[in-house]
C-alpha cells in the first residue's frame, strides 16, 4: 500500500479514539486539529496541544475553537464545497458497493459512516484532502484483505477437495472386500437396510440372493488356499457380470456372496439366480498362462427371498439363508426360493 495513504489511515485511527477519549466532538474543524496533531505537520499546533494535555486542560468548545483559529489556515468556501460534494458521492458509491465485498467490512463501514458524518458540516480543504486519503487507505485495506481472503479460501478449497477425496477413498476401502473388490458385508448391511425401508415406505419390491460355492472346502484342500482365492475372485466377477444397473453384489464372508436386486419381482429374481448358477457351472476353470492347469468346474447353490411386510434386513437374510440350506440339502447346484 502507498505509504502516504497508510500513514493517513493510521493517523485517522489514532485521532478519532483520542478525540472521543477527550470528549471532543468530531467536527471537521476539530478533526483537522487532531489530524495535524498526529501527523506532526504543524509543530506549533502540536506544542500547544501537548501543553494543554500536560496541564490536563479540558477541551471545551472555546478551547477547540481557539486552536482552530490560531493554528489552522483559513480556506476558500467554494473549493471546500466542491470537494465536499465529490467526497460525499464517493462515500455513497462505496457504501452501495459494500454488499459486494465479501468480508472484513465492518471497520470499513464504520469509518465510512464517520467520514460521511464529518462531511455534514463545512470542512476545510485539508480535512477533505485528509478524508479522501483516508477513504482510499480504507478501501485499499479492504481490497487487499479480500484478495488475501480469496487466496486463503482458494487454498482452503483445495485442502477441502483433497480431504474429501481422502475421505471418499477411506470410506470406499471400508466398504470394499479386498480379495474380490466387491462390496463387503458392511456395505451390504447398509444397502439392505435402505432397501427394506424403501419397501416399507413405498412397497417397491426387492429380492435377495444368497450364493454359496459348493464343496469349497474340498476344492481348497485339493488345490490350495491361493487357488481357492482365485476361485472366489472368479465367482465375484461372474456375479457382477450377471447383474446390471442398481443391482448390488457383495461378498458376505468366506465363500458366501449376496446379491440384492432392487425393484425386482420374485419370478424375475429367480431368472437372474438361474442365470448366475448356469454361468458359473458352465465355466471350465484353469490356472497358469502357458501351461494351463485344468481345475474342472465349480458350482454354486443359491437361496432366494423377497422382502415382505414386517421384514427387517435380518429376517430377510434369514429367509434367504434358509432357502440356501434347502438348495444345499437338495443336492447343490440349484436355486431355491
Ligand atoms: N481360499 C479361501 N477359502 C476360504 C475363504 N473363506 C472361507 N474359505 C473356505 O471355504 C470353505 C467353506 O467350507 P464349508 O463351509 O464346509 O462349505 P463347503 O465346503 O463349501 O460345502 P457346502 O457349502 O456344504 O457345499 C472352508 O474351507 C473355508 O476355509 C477365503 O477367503 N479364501
Amino acid at each position: 500500500m502507498n505509504t502516504n495513504l497508510e500513514n493517513s489511515a493510521q493517523i485517522l485511527r489514532m485521532a478519532v479514539p483520542q478525540m472521543s477519549a477527550l470528549n471532543i466532538p468530531v467536527t471537521p474543524e476539530n478533526y483537522a486539529i487532531w489530524y495535524q496533531y498526529y501527523a506532526e505537520t504543524n509543530l506549533s499546533l502540536k506544542r500547544a496541544i501537548d501543553g494543554l494535555l500536560a496541564n490536563e486542560v479540558e477541551f471545551t468548545a472555546s478551547v477547540n475553537q481557539g486552536l482552530y483559529n490560531n493554528f489552522i489556515q483559513e480556506q476558500s468556501p467554494e473549493v471546500i464545497e466542491n470537494v465536499q460534494i465529490e467526497t460525499q458521492i464517493l462515500i455513497n458509491s462505496l457504501l452501495n458497493k459494500m454488499g459486494q465485498i465479501s468480508t472484513g467490512t465492518d471497520d470499513f463501514s464504520a469509518h465510512l459512516s464517520e467520514f460521511s458524518h464529518e462531511l455534514q458540516s463545512e470542512p476545510t480543504p485539508q480535512l477533505l484532502n485528509t478524508l479522501v486519503n483516508n477513504i482510499s487507505a480504507e478501501v485499499e485495506k479492504v481490497v487487499s484483505l479480500n484478495h488475501s481472503m480469496k487466496a486463503d479460501l482458494a487454498t482452503l478449497g483445495d485442502e477441502l477437495t483433497q480431504l474429501k477425496m481422502d475421505m471418499d477413498n477411506l470410506s470406499k476401502v471400508a466398504m470394499t472386500d479386498e480379495l474380490t473388490s466387491l462390496n463387503n458385508r458392511r456395505a451390504y448391511e447398509i444397502f439392505s437396510t435402505e432397501q427394506v425401508s424403501l419397501f416399507t415406505q413405498s412397497q417397491i419390491p426387492c429380492c435377495l440372493l444368497m450364493v454359496d460355492i459348493d464343496h469349497f472346502k474340498s476344492f481348497n484342500d485339493t488345490h490350495g488356499h491361493l487357488v481357492g482365492d482365485k476361485v472366489l475372485a472368479f465367482v465375484g466377477f461372474a456375479l457382477k457380470q450377471s447383474v446390471k444397473g442398481n443391482d448390488f453384489v457383495a461378498r458376505y464372508g468366506g465363500e458366501e456372496f449376496v446379491v440384492m436386486l432392487p425393484n425386482t419381482e420374485f419370478k424375475d429374481a429367480m431368472t437372474v439366480a438361474e442365470s448366475i448358477r448356469e454361468r458359473i457351472a458352465m465355466r471350465q476353470l484353469t490356472i497358469g498362462k502357458e501351461n494351463k492347469q485344468q481345475l474342472g468346474h465349480i458350482t454354486v447353490s443359491i437361496g432366494l427371498a423377497n422382502i415382505q411386510p414386517g421384514d427387517d434386513s435380518e429376517t430377510l437374510l434369514k429367509r434367504a439363508d434358509d432357502m440356501l440350506y434347502q438348495a444345499k440339502s437338495s443336492g447343490r447346484n440349484c436355486v431355491k426360493g
